[in-house]
């Protein structure tokens, strides 16, 4: 037989390949020692370690079936990296509050780092002295009840065009997931960089990418020692791309800020009491008291905080809630009658009596912190949609109670609740106040597709598409 010799290609390829696994390899040996003293855990394959049994459905799913046959506390291997899964209230508990302090450093994602111009954001931020400063800077200055209180108009404003939207659509089926995403984006939007600007498009587009991107279980992440990995993966290229893009919008409108307020500070007095987040950061950086200056690329990776937070969790949250009600027929009608009650007359939804919505606010909660909040352990028949469950409970969401804790809990627990609540509750009223909903083509409630899909916040797969009706007494 003819030996046949490889092309150069092939030849450099195979070369590149072999020296990737030798590298794995090495690398895995050292993981391989310090493991030992790690809790239990499912078999491991050499250089992937436990990937492969994340294969088949959605890590959260997968994570909770393994933590079941191997503990509450589980030791996975994921390519590189290693990972303590916990998955009871119990244990929560420890790491987030008592050793608080040991587990608050964030992982290194490489979408999310490129973004957030190397964890300058407060999200990523290594914990240490410049978290420490981000973080006080935002809860004592962009997301205070005062500061979300003035954000109120821009709130009815974009959901009073969502209903507005809706209404003119009357009869046919809308893509209400879509719509609930551009209203809460746009009140990022305009939040974070004032009414002026319509950078929906643009940059809506670059924050949904990079939420994809940024699950922590692509290859880039998966195994950060090989930046041949990386560059092979496409991550790199396709972030930056995304990254120039998103860099470009936010220092335009960094620049028209920085200019206005030079203007105003020169007599033209602007509003205080309406600034947008921007503005509120620039006049922090002018101040230049802080211990470490804000450059313009941290006040860029704060920005970016509040788009990825204030935008697809909110509408995510709103989404799933239409949808469990769409399937609960009687969770529906019990929701729309309190809604219709307590706003009886007033031809509209305020943020004024959104609090005596006890029903409807309990709406928000079951899909998140999935592990725990649907242990049949701590509750009762944890998969049915049964907001019933949370009237005279001494649960809350806001990181005591373990078993449910959407927000986090601890040192790094969601600063943003405030900015968020508002935009849950407000579009729910809404929706449900002003019209009825069917399912399209006579589609029985039960019917109705609730598949996740995989990301950092688990939206629908399949965007939710629903008939309204405008209800009978606001016609
Ligand atoms: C329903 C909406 C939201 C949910 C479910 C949510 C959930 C979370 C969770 C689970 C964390 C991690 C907590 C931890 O590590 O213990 C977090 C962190 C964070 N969230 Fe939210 N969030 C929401 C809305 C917002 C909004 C509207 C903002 C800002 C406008 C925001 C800003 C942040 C920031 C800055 C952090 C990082 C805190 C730190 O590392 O110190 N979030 N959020």
């Amino acid at each position: 037989m003819e030996l046949q010799f490889p092309s150069l290609l092939t030849l450099l390829a195979s070369i590149l390949l072999l020296s990737i696994i030798l590298q794995l390899v090495k690398r895995s040996k050292t993981l391989e020692s310090s493991i030992q003293q790690l809790p239990p855990g499912p078999w491991r394959l050499p250089l992937v370690g436990n990937l492969h049994q994340l294969v088949g459905s959605l890590p959260h799913r997968i994570l909770r079936d393994l933590a079941n046959q191997h503990g509450p506390l589980m030791h996975l291997q994921l390519g590189e990296t290693s990972n303590v899964v916990v998955s009871s209230p119990e244990i929560a508990k420890e790491i987030l509050i008592t050793h608080g302090t040991i587990f608050a450093q964030r992982p290194l994602l490489v979408a999310v780092d490129t973004m957030t111009y190397g964890s300058r954001d407060i999200v990523m931020a290594p914990y240490g002295h410049y978290w420490r400063q981000v973080r006080k800077i935002c809860t004592i200055e962009l997301l205070t009840a005062k500061r979300v209180k003035s954000f109120e108009s821009i709130r009815q404003d974009e959901f009073s065009n969502l209903v507005k939207f809706i209404s003119s659509n009357e009869g046919s089926p809308i893509n209400l997931s879509d719509k609930i995403f551009g209203s809460t984006y746009g009140i990022a939007s305009r939040a974070a960089f004032g009414s002026k600007y319509n950078v929906n498009d643009s940059y809506s587009s670059v924050v949904e990418e990079i939420v994809k991107l940024a699950s922590g279980f692509s290859i880039a992440d998966l195994y950060p020692s090989s930046k041949v990995l990386r560059l092979m993966s496409g991550m790199s290229k396709k972030v930056e791309t995304l990254f120039k893009k998103s860099d470009a919008v936010l220092q335009g409108i960094i620049d028209e800020h920085r200019e206005r307020l030079g203007r105003s500070n020169a007599g033209d007095e602007g509003e205080e009491a309406n600034e947008d987040l921007i503005t509120v950061l620039l006049k922090i950086q002018q101040l230049g008291d802080l211990e470490l200056p804000l450059s313009d690329n941290d006040i860029k990776g704060i920005i970016w905080d509040v788009f990825s937070g204030g935008s697809e969790t909110s509408s995510t949250i709103v989404d799933w809630a239409m949808s469990e009600m769409m399937r609960n027929p009687r969770v529906l009608k019990k929701a729309q009658t309190e809604v219709r009650n307590v706003y009886n007359g007033k031809g509209d939804v305020d943020e004024a009596s959104v609090q005596e919505l006890n029903y409807l606010e309990l709406t928000r909660v079951i899909i998140n912190a999935w592990a725990m909040a649907t242990d049949p352990k701590y509750w009762t028949e944890p998969k049915a949609f049964y907001p019933e469950r949370f009237l005279n409970c001494s649960s809350d969401f806001k990181g005591t109670n373990m078993e449910f804790i959407p927000f986090g809990a601890g040192r790094r627990m969601c600063p943003g609740i405030l900015f968020a609540l508002p935009n849950i509750e407000l579009p729910l009223a809404k929706l449900l106040y002003h019209f009825d909903w069917k399912l399209p083509n006579g589609m029985e409630h039960e019917s109705l597709d609730m598949t996740e899909a995989f990301g950092v916040t688990v939206r629908r797969k399949n965007d939710l598409i629903l008939i309204p009706t405008i209800h009978k007494s606001f016609m």
